[in-house]
């Protein structure tokens, strides 16, 4: 015992002693680096490597722009990359051709999503993934069938009515909040409400029945916001950097954020509960599922399938909705205007498109405006990630199973060996007599603003009829023009006009715009028949 602790102190002895412990210090420091600059997938043989840091790998030179920057780096490194997020290896595909390739051929490999220490451990337990952040698995695949077939085309027709109402209700409050016209108004909330009360409706049967103000819609707004931004690929380091989780207070925020949105989670669903109970629910998605003896989803299952609605369709329908009345306040948006009515006209020249838009979405210039909306806004910039299950051979190089790969849509979207002017908003480019020499962009898949393959978003024919509804219906009650007052003038430009670049969704920078009322007397009317039809809604 005696001659053991001398032989240890003898050895603490010769590493403390000046000539040993400089040594003894570089190797402690070098085996921690090297312990902590382990990825999770070893570096992939012939795909190109940007250089990085030990440890911070490459997330220091991303800063907080990926999209941005993964961008400008393949100019140098290629359409398809690999870079290190801390301990994480991640495959970035940065042109439409590279995605396609990897999220399209190769679908049923690139199935799954991988999961980050903010959104998955701290904010959500299992029962709080959405859809979009599950891993595959038996539960995701059941979740993600029940949502799409509730999503599909023909179930989306017969939510129309949910969407006649909401949109009406949204010009109403614009037109009155303008004073008529009279005052330069800021759209946003306005639409935020839109895209909230239609998912509450058709998922739980329960409306904003407030207005903007609305206590509900203001908490869930800010809640899911805050949300995006922990699920976001480039707000948390901690996801890529374990120590950082150490941090005190590094889970406040998310722990916060988590029980206030289980708190309106819970109320929702025990509102739809009781109303059930009683006999006064409206019929609505989560009713069915909770109705159907045969449907063999848990009650975390049904809680996440209302979180994906809700949450899914709340940041992406009015950031793309907002930046498009944006662009048509602006001067080149005057001669986009001017072309959608007259085609508007054309195709309804008995001054019913109000109407007939609920049930067709046959303006060719208003779909190629919503195309080119999701085209050049890139709401979800990186898009939502994904996991390969099986290798995906990518030229000479065996990208492994279990390998993190982020789409930049954007990359994508400003791809100039695919879109002809890019940076050029034009909705032309999806017309099938197209005015631009574009063909591929007409072809196939028209943009990546819904993801591609396997887990693309299953809310496309609700989001995309949302859009055409709400285009259609402001370009015939108003011309949108530039705010008086130039400090309110919206920035356009795919970055410039984001909030906060690091969050997962684009966050739209305050703006205003005039509302010149087009025909009052049609106006009333339009909004007249609405309130009729939907009355019992
Ligand atoms: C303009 C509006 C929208 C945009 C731009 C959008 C975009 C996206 C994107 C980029 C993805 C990831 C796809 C991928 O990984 O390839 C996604 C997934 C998803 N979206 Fe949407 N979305 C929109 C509206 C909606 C709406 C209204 C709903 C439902 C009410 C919805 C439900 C979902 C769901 C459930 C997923 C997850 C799919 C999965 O992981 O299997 N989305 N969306």
């Amino acid at each position: 015992m005696v001659e053991a602790q001398q032989q240890q102190q003898g050895i603490m002895a010769l590493l403390l002693s000046p000539t040993v412990l400089p040594f003894f210090l570089i190797a402690v420091i070098y085996t921690t680096i090297k312990l902590m600059d382990r990825t999770d997938v070893p570096k992939i043989k012939n795909l190109p490597e940007v250089p990085g840091w030990p440890i911070f790998g490459n997330l220091i030179q991303f800063g907080e722009n990926h999209a941005k920057i993964a961008h400008d780096l393949s100019k140098k490194y290629g359409p398809v990359f690999q870079v290190r997020l801390g301990n994480r290896r991640i495959v970035f595909a940065n042109t439409f051709d590279s995605v396609k390739n990897l999220w399209i051929t190769n679908q049923s490999a690139l199935i799954s999503r991988p999961t980050l220490h903010t959104f998955h451990t701290v904010v959500s337990s299992s029962e709080g993934f959405t859809i979009g952040t599950s891993p595959w698995d038996e539960s995701c695949k059941a979740r993600r069938k029940a949502a799409a077939t509730a999503l599909n085309k023909p179930a989306v027709q017969s939510y129309m009515p949910i969407i006649d109402y909401e949109s009406t209700k949204s010009i109403k409050e614009l037109l009155g909040d303008s004073k008529n016209g009279q005052i330069d108004v800021d759209p946003n909330a306005h639409f935020a409400r839109y895209a909230l009360s239609t998912s509450l409706t058709l998922n739980y049967g329960i409306k904003i029945e407030g207005n903007v103000d609305d206590k509900m819609l203001a908490e869930i707004t800010h809640v899911e916001r805050e949300i995006s931004n922990f699920r976001s690929t480039s707000n948390n380091w901690a996801d890529y950097i374990p120590l950082m989780r150490l941090k005190p207070g590094n889970n406040t925020k998310p722990l916060e954020y988590k029980k206030r949105r289980a708190s309106y989670m819970n109320q929702l669903l025990n509102m739809l509960k009781e109303r059930i109970d009683k006999g006064t629910d409206k019929p609505c998605i989560t009713g069915n599922v909770l109705k159907d003896p045969e449907a063999k989803l848990n009650h975390a299952e049904v809680m996440s399938i209302g979180l994906s609605m809700v949450s899914a369709g709340l940041d992406t329908v009015p950031g793309n909705l907002i930046m498009c009345i944006a662009y048509l306040s602006s001067p080149d948006g005057q001669e986009i205007q001017k072309r959608a009515l007259e085609e508007i006209n054309e195709r309804y020249p008995n001054n019913d498109s109000w109407e007939r838009c609920l049930h067709e979405d046959k303006c060719e210039y208003i779909t190629a405006l919503v195309k080119e909306t999701l085209r050049f806004w890139s709401v979800i910039p990186i898009c939502l990630p994904r996991v390969n299950t099986k290798d995906i051979q990518w030229g000479d190089a065996t990208i492994p199973a279990g390998t993190s790969f982020y789409m930049n849509a954007y990359g994508a979207h400003y791809d100039d060996s695919h879109f002809k002017n890019p940076y050029e908003f034009n909705p032309d480019r999806y017309l099938s007599d197209k005015s631009i020499d574009d063909a591929a962009a007409t072809r196939g898949t028209p943009h990546y603003g819904y993801g591609a393959g396997s887990r693309m978003c299953i809310g496309t024919h609700l989001a995309n009829r949302e859009l055409y509804t709400a285009f259609l219906r402001m370009i015939t009650a108003f011309e949108i023009v530039p705010p008086k007052d130039k400090k309110d003038q919206p920035v356009l430009d795919a970055f410039g006009c984001n909030k906060l670049l690091t969050s997962l969704t684009l966050n739209p920078k305050e703006f205003k715009v005039g509302l010149k009322i087009r025909d009052k007397a049609l106006l009333d009317q339009w909004i007249k028949e609405s309130e009729e039809r939907t009355k019992d809604l």
